[in-house]
């Protein structure tokens, strides 16, 4: 049989239609009766951010929508001047049927421990937290199905089913504040996708409340049901641009009564490959995470981790692998990993090895490896890749762009880059690459990207493996989708959302950007003016703006000035005169 022929590598969109649709920016007046919606006195649903008084929203209250508008790393930053806490879903519902008809945008937002920008605003949207939609609504110990809130905490609900012998399918470093309906919106993985799967798979139903304000009614707790379409994937992992996730059911697996964790120290990355079916055939299905981090990582959470995290070695290693077990039988769980270690000793597969002989050395041990984000965070401005492709792969791109960095002269102390860190899930073929900048500006930026979503594409592998697109990936989607998947989400997009108010500037729809009007150097804002901008990184130039509603608000400017300045998020998107502003 002939060999198949070569697929071409997926490349960006040339081209990608801009979808149609307008909001408006949020005024003093919606904001007596949103309160009503929620039967919350205005006075906290509205706050002063300097860019929103200049919008002449009336300010009340700053100090405590600060946290709203940006995220855990202080990359992403929006002005929005509202917050809003539903304390049901029938508020989500009236709240989000008020914002379509208003044309208001929205950003549903959890926990706020998303890498991608994808749960905070860009401009001025309406913030919906589900902080306060947080009950259990129903646990089965029979089946082990359980139906949350979507604000319901993923440790909350862990400790919840833990009562009961069962476990959620997924355990985040971020466990102790993200959201459920946060990890279902975004597909998170996590540390045990490897012996769990996919939120795909155990998620059960959703209960969503769709742009329009009607409720999809999904929460099903049945594992089988083969009626029509299968609506409840559409919304696992779709950012919130196409519904609110409020509510969760989902199936959780037997709480394993005895863990166990082993951290080894190996020579190289191909030691790594030999090493995983080497240990998953000898541990078979006790096997519950089978984890990577180089020795970058291991100096990065050595001085950067705000716990202590010691090194269990003497020696360093250029590459350490953590296992855990999860099973029934703790002797003999014990007694498979301590052969485990002994065989792959005697084999020269590792150079060393750890076992942890009690629950503190467990979570010593499995600090090595959750506390790398946060360290990298703490040690400067971190730019984070999620990326999956071939396991023989994973290792090669770190090196590749550590070896470009060192040739440029841009990496080490004082340079442009301090350290380029590689680890992630060896048993989902999902290396995270954390590349620790001073600070965020376009110029690192450009030296990280295209290169690294060319090269994943290159080898045909994802340029988001589990955390998504959000803000700082909807304009690649190319890279891992072809034209046709990404029309086809477009197509469903305009069906469920077509004012496009839900999430904008996230996955891969256009951002509408509030226009701002320059007259006589004061910045004022123009409250129907909202148009598309079809090119990044552009200043002014109203003819590279598609107006939405047609000649009349363009006519009613005297100029114009726009600069989104996304990359370099320590700009205010909207409020920012460039030299580029027209007189
Ligand atoms: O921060 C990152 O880059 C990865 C975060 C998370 O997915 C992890 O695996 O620890
Ligand atoms: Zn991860």
């Amino acid at each position: 049989m002939a060999a198949a022929a070569p697929q071409p590598p997926r490349r960006r969109l040339a081209t990608e239609a801009p979808l149609s649709g307008t909001y408006t920016s949020l005024t003093a007046e919606h904001i007596p009766e949103l309160a009503a919606l929620l039967a919350t006195p205005a006075t906290s649903l509205l706050t002063t951010l300097a860019p929103a008084r200049e919008c002449g929203v009336t300010p009340v209250d700053a100090a405590e929508l600060v946290a709203y508008n940006h995220d855990w790393m202080n990359k992403y930053r929006g002005r929005s001047a509202c917050v809003v806490k539903p304390k049901s879903t029938a508020e989500v519902a009236a709240v989000v049927k008020y914002c379509a008809q208003q044309r208001i945008a929205v950003v549903p937002q959890g926990g706020n421990t998303g890498l991608v920008g994808g749960g905070v605003p860009v401009y001025d949207e309406v913030v919906i937290s589900l902080a306060n939609l947080n009950k259990i609504r129903s646990f089965d110990a029979i089946s082990g199905t359980l139906v949350a809130d979507a604000g319901c905490i993923l440790e909350v609900l862990d400790n919840h089913v833990a009562e009961k012998g069962y476990m959620m399918p997924l355990d985040l470093g971020a466990k102790g504040s993200c959201h459920i309906g946060g990890n279902v919106a975004t597909n998170a993985g996590g540390l045990r996708f490897l012996r769990y799967g996919s939120l795909h798979g155990n998620v059960l139903g959703l209960e969503v409340v769709l742009p329009d304000g009607r409720v999809l009614d999904g929460l099903s707790t049945l594992r089988k049901d083969n009626t029509g379409f299968d609506l409840k994937q559409l919304f696992i992992g779709s950012e919130g641009t196409i519904g609110l996730i409020t509510g969760v059911s989902i199936i959780t697996p037997r709480r394993p009564s005895a863990f166990n964790v082993a951290v080894f120290g190996l020579p190289s990355f191909e030691a790594i490959q030999t090493l995983f079916p080497r240990v998953k055939a000898h541990l078979g299905e006790v096997l519950s995470a089978f984890e990577f981090f180089d020795a970058a990582s291991m100096t990065l959470v050595q001085g950067h981790a705000s716990q202590q995290v010691r090194d269990p070695f003497e020696a360093k290693h250029p590459f350490y692998v953590l296992i855990e077990t999860g099973g029934s039988n703790k002797e003999h769980d014990d007694a498979k990993l301590s052969s485990l270690l002994e065989d792959l000793m005697e084999n020269s597969l590792i150079s060393d090895g750890v076992l942890a002989e009690n629950e503190t050395q467990i979570a010593g041990l499995w600090t090595l490896r959750e506390a790398i984000p946060e360290a990298a965070n703490r040690a400067g401005a971190v730019y984070k890749y999620d990326l999956s492709m071939p396991v023989d792969k994973m290792n090669e791109l770190v090196e590749v762009l550590r070896a470009r960095f060192e040739e440029k002269g841009l990496l080490g102390e004082g340079k442009m880059f301090s350290t380029v860190v590689g680890y992630g899930h060896i048993g989902d073929g999902n290396v995270h690459i954390n590349v620790v900048a001073d600070k965020f500006t376009p110029e690192a930026e450009a030296q990280l990207e295209p290169f690294i979503y060319e090269w994943v594409s290159e080898v045909s592998g994802s340029i988001s493996a589990e955390h998504g697109l959000g803000r700082m990936k909807g304009e690649k989607i190319g890279y891992s989708k072809s034209d046709v998947s990404v029309e086809l989400m477009q197509s469903i997009k305009k069906m469920l959302d077509p004012h496009r108010i839900m999430n904008p500037g996230k996955v891969s729809w256009r951002l509408p950007v509030c226009l701002l009007a320059c007259q006589r150097g004061a910045w004022q804002e123009k409250k129907s003016g909202c148009g598309l901008i079809t090119e990044w990184h552009i200043a002014v130039s109203a003819r590279r703006i598609v107006w939405p509603q047609g000649r009349d608000v363009l006519d009613s400017l005297s100029c114009c000035c726009i600069s989104p300045r996304l990359h370099d998020s320590n700009d205010d998107p909207c409020f920012h005169p460039t030299s580029a502003h027209p007189a």
